[in-house]
C-alpha cells in the first residue's frame, strides 16, 4: 500500500473541516464564481487554467493523494490564489458542499476510461452524472469532458446530445480532436505522444431549472 502524505499546504482543503454550506465567498476573499476540476491528477491542467483565468475560484478534486499533494506544490509554486485543493470522491463532494447553480465551469479530463465492457458502469460520466452536474453549474456555465479513449468520447459525445438543458458549443459537431486555447493535461500529452486522438466535448448549461 502507497504511504499516506500529509498535506500541508494552504491551498489544501480537508472536506471535513468546511462547514456546510461552505461560505465560498469567505475561504477565497472574493466574490468570484466557482469551477472545478474533477480528477485533478497532478494539478498541471489547473495551474494553467487558474491561472489564465483569475477571476474564477478553482476547486481541483481529486482522491489520489499524492496527486493532490504535487497540484498543492503547483499551485503554491505559481502562487495561485485562486485554486483550493480538495482531496475527496466528487460526486459526494459536489453534493456536500457546493451550491445548486453555482459553478462557471465543470472540467473533466480523461477520467478512468474502465475499458473493460463489464466495468463500464463505474465510469464517472454517464447521462444521469451530466445531469447530477448540470444542478451545480449556473446558467451558463460550461461542461468540459475530454478523453483519449475511443469509445468513452463517443459515447459522451453521444448521450450529450439527449441531456435537456444543455447547448453544444461544438455544434454542428459533438466533439473535436482540438480545442483552441483549452490546456492540455499530462494524460491527454501522455496520449497524444502515443499518437491517439483527444475526444473533447463542450457544453453549456442553456437556463435554470
Ligand atoms: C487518468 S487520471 C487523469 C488525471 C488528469 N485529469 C489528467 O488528465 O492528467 C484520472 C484521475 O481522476 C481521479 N478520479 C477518478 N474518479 C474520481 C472521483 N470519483 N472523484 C475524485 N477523483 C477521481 C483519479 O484519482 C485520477 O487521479
Amino acid at each position: 500500500m502507497q504511504r499516506m502524505i500529509e498535506i500541508q499546504s494552504p491551498f489544501f482543503l480537508n472536506p471535513d473541516d468546511l462547514a456546510a454550506p461552505v461560505d465560498w465567498y469567505a475561504l477565497f476573499d472574493n466574490a468570484n464564481p466557482l469551477a472545478l476540476e474533477i480528477g485533478c491528477g497532478i494539478g498541471d491542467f489547473i495551474a494553467k487554467t487558474a491561472a489564465d483565468r483569475p477571476d474564477l475560484n478553482y476547486i481541483a478534486i481529486d482522491f489520489y493523494n499524492k496527486g493532490c499533494y504535487k497540484t498543492c506544490r503547483r499551485i503554491e509554486k505559481h502562487g495561485l490564489a485562486n485554486v483550493r485543493v480538495v482531496r475527496d470522491e466528487a460526486r459526494k463532494f459536489v453534493a456536500e458542499r457546493i451550491p445548486p447553480g453555482s459553478l462557471a465551469a465543470v472540467h473533466i479530463n480523461c477520467p478512468d476510461p474502465w475499458p473493460k465492457k463489464r466495468h463500464r458502469k463505474r465510469r464517472l460520466v454517464n447521462a444521469e452524472f451530466a445531469g447530477f452536474i448540470r444542478h451545480y453549474l449556473a446558467p451558463g456555465g460550461d461542461f468540459y469532458f475530454a478523453t483519449d479513449f475511443d469509445d468513452y468520447g463517443l459515447d459522451v459525445a453521444e448521450f450529450m446530445t439527449g441531456v435537456p438543458g444543455y447547448e453544444n458549443m461544438l455544434a454542428p459537431d459533438r466533439y473535436r480532436h482540438e480545442l483552441a486555447g483549452y490546456h492540455l493535461s499530462k494524460y491527454m500529452q501522455k496520449f497524444m505522444a502515443e499518437g491517439k486522438r483527444i475526444y473533447f466535448v463542450h457544453y453549456r448549461k442553456t437556463s435554470e431549472g
